[in-house]
């Protein structure tokens, strides 16, 4: 099901399994990206703040002097926290790193500032060590500059991460362009549902990442996904990015091990009664309070998702 792709609010389509590239260390990136886009991957998910946008560009390159043609990948990048102010320049640097004249999608990775004139460019911290952040700017600020940098043409697309329901109805009354893409942490441990639902409804598409429940995949050996990858014959990891797939959503599993590479593209259909296995999951684990999310960054500011107030 490698082929499968969803339409944006843009027009354009947009696979439905990308390869995530976050702690793909220097050394390993490169061939995961020029290996995937080889064997069938048709995008890559990246961000300025993984520090690796050099090396994902090399594998770009490699996979296009093997043939494969750049109009048929779609490069997600995203403005890193300390460019919220300067967005056309944070999409400069990631477009040189890439090797790239234009992104498929540009993303506000976290809509919070860092100070842009702190002690680091990526993560400025007082010297308590906390981080440095400007705590009377308004996310709004950033989408405004995100709608010039997709009139430049430089994004094909524009879209936001870590939008909870709050951040996006406030963004949403002052946006010309509506978001194309909310890219959230999601799996059954984390369904998002309340978020997932405003976005469908608004037509923005759900980009699902952290589905193995990030390093090391500790969701693959959540109870209920065990039993349904014996009972389809198939692994955790395949019922868990099914799953999204079902949702109508695109999913980013992260990986740099080529057997593993391949093996995430394949995804099964899962019916009505598989679904509720893993919903019943979701909402045992709501009623319970005991949703597990698994990227929670030290910001120390309240981003309105229902699982951390
Ligand atoms: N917008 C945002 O704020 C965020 C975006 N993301 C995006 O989503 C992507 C995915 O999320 P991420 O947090 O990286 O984690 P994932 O949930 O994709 O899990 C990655 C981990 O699972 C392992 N793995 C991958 N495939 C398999 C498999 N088939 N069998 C067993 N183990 C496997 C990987 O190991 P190995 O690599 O060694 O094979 C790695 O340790 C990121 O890389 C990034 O692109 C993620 C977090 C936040
Ligand atoms: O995309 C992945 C995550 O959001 C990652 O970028 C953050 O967790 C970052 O490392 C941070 O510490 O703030």
């Amino acid at each position: 099901m490698s082929d499968l792709k969803f339409k944006l609010n843009t027009g354009a389509q947009i696979p439905a399994v990308g390869l995530g590239t976050w702690q793909s260390k220097p050394g390993e990136v490169k061939a995961a990206v020029s290996y995937a886009l080889q064997n069938g991957y048709k995008l890559v998910d990246g961000a300025y703040c993984y520090g690796n946008e050099g090396e994902v560009g090399q594998g770009l390159k490699e996979a296009f002097e093997a043939g494969v043609k750049r109009e048929d990948v779609f490069v997600v990048s995203k403005v890193w926290a300390t460019y919220n102010t300067r967005v056309a320049e944070g999409l400069e640097k990631s477009l040189k790193s890439l090797g790239l004249e234009y992104v498929d999608l540009f993303l506000i990775h976290w809509p919070v500032l860092l100070n842009p004139e702190g002690n680091d460019d990526k993560f400025p911290t007082h010297p308590d060590g906390s981080r440095d952040i400007i705590k009377d700017w308004n996310h709004v600020e950033a989408w405004k500059q995100m709608e010039q940098v997709f009139a430049s043409g430089k994004a094909k697309a524009v879209g936001v991460c870590n939008y909870s329901k709050k951040y996006l109805e406030q963004l949403l009354p002052h946006a010309k362009v509506v978001p194309a893409v909310n890219q959230i942490e999601n799996h059954p441990s984390l369904p998002q549902q309340e978020i997932v639902d405003l976005c469908n409804q608004k037509g923005i598409h759900i980009m699902a990442y952290s589905p193995l429940g990030s390093t090391g995949g500790p969701m693959m050996s959540a109870a209920p996904v065990v039993k349904l990858a014996e009972k389809k014959g198939v692994s955790p990891s395949t019922i868990l990015l099914s799953y999204h797939v079902a949702r109508g959503s695109t999913v980013l599993p992260k990986s740099v091990t080529p057997a593993r590479i391949k093996a995430n593209l394949e995804t099964v259909k899962l019916d009505a009664e598989d679904m509720k296995v893993l919903t019943d999951y979701s909402d045992d684990l709501t009623k319970k309070g005991e949703l597990k999310r698994y990227v929670y960054p030290p910001f120390g500011i309240n981003f309105g998702f229902p699982d951390k107030q």
